[in-house]
């Protein structure tokens, strides 16, 4: 099923990975509590600009475009330490702090650090740093936001100057540098503005206290911003004059107010922030009887429906149009709309995807699909396997389709997201293994866009709790607890096969697919699955009975021991299917007898083509079937699949024998 996170180490590289990480969280705890000491500010500086110009000067001396965040053979290794909480606090609450104030390996609940970034900021694959200021000029420190470091398509580091930390967790980085760590987005409030984040931080009861441009202005800047697609810089203008307009409360502003909303609507659609879209083109409805007030709310009417549309919230998109078309009767794109949602209602209700046209808009879509969800013949309810489940609403055929499903979010090997890496978890024994870190990045990006998509993710299956299953919001934010959705990602996503040629281990394809995540293994289930670019097709091997539970195996490795390991390492579960019943009865000497004979039997399929094959190997593939049979006890395998012999037995198949 999902994330191939074997990856095939000596012991001698696992333990020396393992021992790195290890000694660091030793040397972590050896250090807390111990007071902030100063640095020599003009060093570090230094330090972070040399480390940013050396990136910039190599990518010129390459002719590369952008820095170059990993080597072709590097693979990033980073270690999952111990999981704290975001902040949930909100700024008002919180106590200011001072750079002195900062003790080593702690998290300062109630209180908040205000800084100033005095340095360029240097990117790296998993994680940004910069140098920031406290109050006093000379008081500087290392701040690293690790892993999500993007918002709005920019490094967050340099979407402004001004940053707030809610109760700021002072650490070693991963080099052994002591830095103030940012894991949660929420943790991190930034002001695109330069006034100060003191007063800023205050101004919401002072009054405002930024005077420096009116809305009208804002709206203007906005615009310009916009144009340049600068839109983290559009949206922050727009937010801004609305700010200010919503403080005055003054009606004669009303026009203004709505062509703010209106075009932070069209901001947030761009930067697929579908929520928000939705709620500012509503807010921004004039209801007005003229000519040019119809087409505005037209316009807003066709954005919410786009919006309502891409979350794939099909009957709130058909209203949008439907009043879209009330005010511009006739309009081409609305009615093309709701053309599109009659077909994803047909799809919905029967499972009728046209898969012909779908493979043939592969590329225009980047292998994401137009297409709607077909899922009324399963329910999710709880399983005597373990936790939730899915299971078939009805009686499903073999070869029939239980289920269709698009991709909550999906990372292509071949797009810049997808990055692989090494963890070495802590937490479990320092177990290691490859992560989808890229579709980590993806899946947290889009819950802090789109926070009526926030609920479904956090009711998926994973060990660690976080802040729980309820969404949570503070200072107008989504805070959203990464090490949970790190969690969720590990014992979820799917992995989806090499998708291109230049994909590897390091940049494999990955996915997460909501509902398709509720159904558990077996390693002899009665479904499997197929992809159509991003849409998860899983379809019955076998009759299944109304109720029966849905299963599917993550780990289609014959071989027992290494199945074992890798449904252990990878989903943390010993499976006791029939099937592994069965097996592990077998002997140890058995089943390596088995292993030995299958391996001498791969190796005979490579070598030896089966169209037009001799009769001496046509014999040696009848002993080699024959040898594996043998290991097989009669009673005990009875109904039960020989794994090993497949590729033996479709061999035969294709050389015309039985
Ligand atoms: C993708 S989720 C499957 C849905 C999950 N049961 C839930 O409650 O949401 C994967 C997790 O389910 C559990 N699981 C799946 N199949 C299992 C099995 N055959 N035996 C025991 N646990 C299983 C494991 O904890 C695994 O990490």
């Amino acid at each position: 099923m999902a994330a191939n996170t074997t990856v095939f180490m000596t012991p001698e590289e696992s333990g020396r990975v393992q021992t790195t990480v290890r000694d660091l969280i030793q040397k972590r705890r050896d250090q807390r509590g111990q007071r902030w000491t100063p640095y020599d500010p003009i060093s570090l500086i230094q330090e972070a600009t040399s480390a940013s110009l050396l990136q910039d000067l190599s990518c010129a001396a390459l002719g590369l475009g952008a820095a170059p965040k990993q080597s072709q053979d590097a693979i990033i290794a980073y270690g999952i330490g111990v999981p704290y909480l975001p902040s949930t606090a909100k700024l008002q609450e919180l106590v200011p702090m001072k750079l002195s104030d900062l003790c080593m390996e702690t998290h300062h609940r109630g209180r908040v650090l205000s800084l100033r970034r005095v340095s360029p900021v240097v990117e790296m694959k998993s994680s940004s740093w910069a140098i920031f200021q406290g109050d006093l000029q000379n008081e500087v420190e290392r701040l690293e936001v690790f892993l999500h470091t993007s918002q709005n398509g920019q490094n967050i580091l340099n979407l402004g100057g001004e940053f707030l930390v809610k109760e700021p967790y002072y650490t070693l980085n991963n080099h052994g540098q002591r830095t103030i760590r940012i894991d949660h987005p929420s943790d991190l409030v930034i002001s695109t503005f330069n006034d100060g984040p003191e007063s800023w931080r205050r101004r919401d009861r002072s009054g405002g206290l930024q005077k420096d441009f009116t809305p009208v202005q804002r709206k203007e800047l906005g615009n310009t911003a916009l144009y340049d697609k600068n839109y983290a810089m559009a949206l922050a203008h727009y937010t801004e004059g609305l700010r200010v307009l919503i403080m005055q409360d003054d009606d004669s502003s009303s026009f203004l107010k709505h062509d703010l909303y209106r075009n932070r609507s069209h901001v947030n659609l761009i930067l697929e922030r579908y929520d928000a879209a939705i709620a500012d083109a509503l807010e921004s409805l004039t209801h007005g009887e003229d000519g040019s007030q119809k087409d505005l709310d037209a316009k807003a009417y066709f954005r919410a429906g786009t919006a309502a549309y891409r979350l794939s919230n099909f009957r709130d998109a058909k209203d949008y149009f439907n009043e879209q078309l009330k005010l511009l009767p006739g309009n081409r794109l609305a009615n093309a709309y709701l053309e599109r949602i009659e077909v994803r209602e047909h799809e919905m209700s029967d499972g009728a995807h046209d898969m012909d046209k779908a493979l043939r808009s592969l590329s225009k879509t980047k292998g994401r699909l137009d297409a709607a969800d077909f899922v009324r013949r399963t329910k999710v309810k709880n399983s005597p396997v373990s936790g939730k489940g899915l299971f078939a609403a009805e009686g499903i055929e073999p070869d029939d389709i239980i289920m269709c499903e698009k991709a909550f979010c999906v990372v292509w090997g071949n797009e810049n997201e997808a990055f692989s890496a090494l963890t070495c978890d802590v937490r479990d024994d320092a177990a290691i293994r490859v992560f989808p870190a890229g579709l980590h990045q993806a899946v947290v990006q889009k819950l802090m866009n789109s926070s009526s998509q926030i609920e479904e993710v956090l009711d998926l299956f994973g060990d660690y709790e976080g802040l729980g299953k309820k969404p949570c919001e503070r200072d107008g934010v989504p805070v959203i607890d990464t090490f949970q959705i790190h969690d969720i990602v590990q014992r979820n996503a799917f992995g989806v096969g090499q998708q291109s040629e230049d994909e590897g281990y390091r940049n494999a394809s990955t996915g997460l697919w909501i509902r398709a995540s509720y159904i558990n293994h077996s390693c002899i289930g009665n479904a499997k699955k197929e992809l159509v670019g991003d849409l998860m097709i899983i379809r019955a091997t076998r009759k299944i009975l109304a109720g029966e539970e849905i299963m599917h195996s993550y780990d289609t490795t014959s071989e027992y021991d290494a199945r074992m390991k890798a449904l252990y390492l990878t989903w943390g579960f010993h499976c006791s299917c029939r099937l592994c019943v069965v097996e592990a009865q077998d002997s140890p000497a058995v089943r390596k007898k088995r292993l030995m004979l299958k391996k001498d039997a791969d190796l005979f399929i490579e070598r030896t083509k089966p169209t037009g094959a001799g009769i001496i190997a046509v014999n040696r593939a009848k002993r080699l079937r024959r040898s594996i049979e043998e290991t097989y006890n009669e009673k005990n395998y009875k109904n039960l699949p020989r794994t090993a012999l497949v590729g033996i037995e479709k061999w035969l198949q294709t050389a015309g024998c039985r």
